[in-house]
């Protein structure tokens, strides 16, 4: 399950604009890593450079390695869509399927994926992705009714069933509770550090509280000026980024001195 994730001098454009420079960092199974930087410093860009989301606008492109497990995403003949199957993601606002039921929502993408399955089959990974979200006691008297119905941080949880229903390697999570108030909020952190038992998990945060609960190691990308492309300063352990960070930059900005 859990993988490791090697990015060798990535770059990251926009048609000719080149929004991350130069990217290279190894992220291990099992952890969580949080980026964090201003807006504008590339954060969200380069996480989708991990699945390859990133492609899907018109124009967009890298140069460099991604590395799962030492299988290049970008290498000739690999299908992006396998790949969005290995690396999941769960986006800031919750997405489900609104009138679809509950039931269904957590079934969407491994259907998107043409699983065919049998009722019993569908049950039990329905309870197992809402367990594994901390979502089924909530949900398991209500799984007809429709996604749409439940609070926000529910449907959070339950975009976080369905992406770990195609039982994939990698979770990406961008801000996943900035539209969350602060008891949701929790809910999903306590959930991102159960989940890290089996996924390697990346999560963009603007909240260094957050990203101080929850990651064991901490990328600092930060941006020179409009215009210029984002880079990744610092990667070190959470605590060392907050505690002892060893550029001036990241000491700035994690003290609030940015900008
Ligand atoms: N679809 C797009 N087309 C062209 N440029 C884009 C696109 N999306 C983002 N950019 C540009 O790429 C750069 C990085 O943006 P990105 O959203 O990745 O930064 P971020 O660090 O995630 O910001 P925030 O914290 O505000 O979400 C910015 O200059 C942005 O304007």
């Amino acid at each position: 399950m859990s993988k490791r994730i090697e990015v060798n001098d990535l770059n990251v454009y926009y048609s000719d604009f080149l929004a991350v420079e130069g990217v290279t960092i190894t992220i291990e199974p099992r952890t969580v890593t949080a980026f964090i930087g201003p807006s504008g410093c590339g954060k969200s860009t380069f996480l989708r450079t991990l699945n390859r989301m990133h492609e899907v606008i018109p124009g967009a492109h890298v140069e460099g390695e991604v590395l799962i497990d030492g299988n290049n995403l970008y290498a000739a003949g690999v299908d992006p869509v396998m790949v969005r199957r290995q690396v999941g993601m769960v986006f800031q606002r919750a997405n489900p399927f609104p009138t679809m039921s509950i039931r269904d929502n957590v079934l969407a993408g491994l259907k998107l994926n043409n699983r065919r399955l049998s009722k019993g089959d569908g049950d039990d990974l329905v309870e197992k992705g809402l367990r594994g979200a901390n979502l089924w006691n909530e949900v398991k008297d209500r799984l007809n009714l429709p996604g749409g119905g439940l609070s926000g941080g529910q449907q959070q949880r339950l975009c976080i069933a369905r992406a770990i229903t195609v039982s994939p390697d990698v979770l990406l999570m961008d801000e996943p509770c900035s539209a969350l108030d602060p008891i949701s909020t929790l809910a999903i952190e306590d959930l991102i550090t159960e989940l890290k038992e089996d996924y390697t998990i990346v999560i963009v945060t603007h909240n260094m509280q957050q990203a101080s609960r929850v990651s064991d190691k901490t990328a600092f990308f930060n941006i020179a000026g409009t215009g210029k492309p984002g880079k990744l300063i610092e990667y070190n352990d959470t605590t060392a980024i907050f505690g002892s960070p060893t550029k001036k930059e990241t000491e700035d900005y994690v003290s609030g001195r940015f900008g």
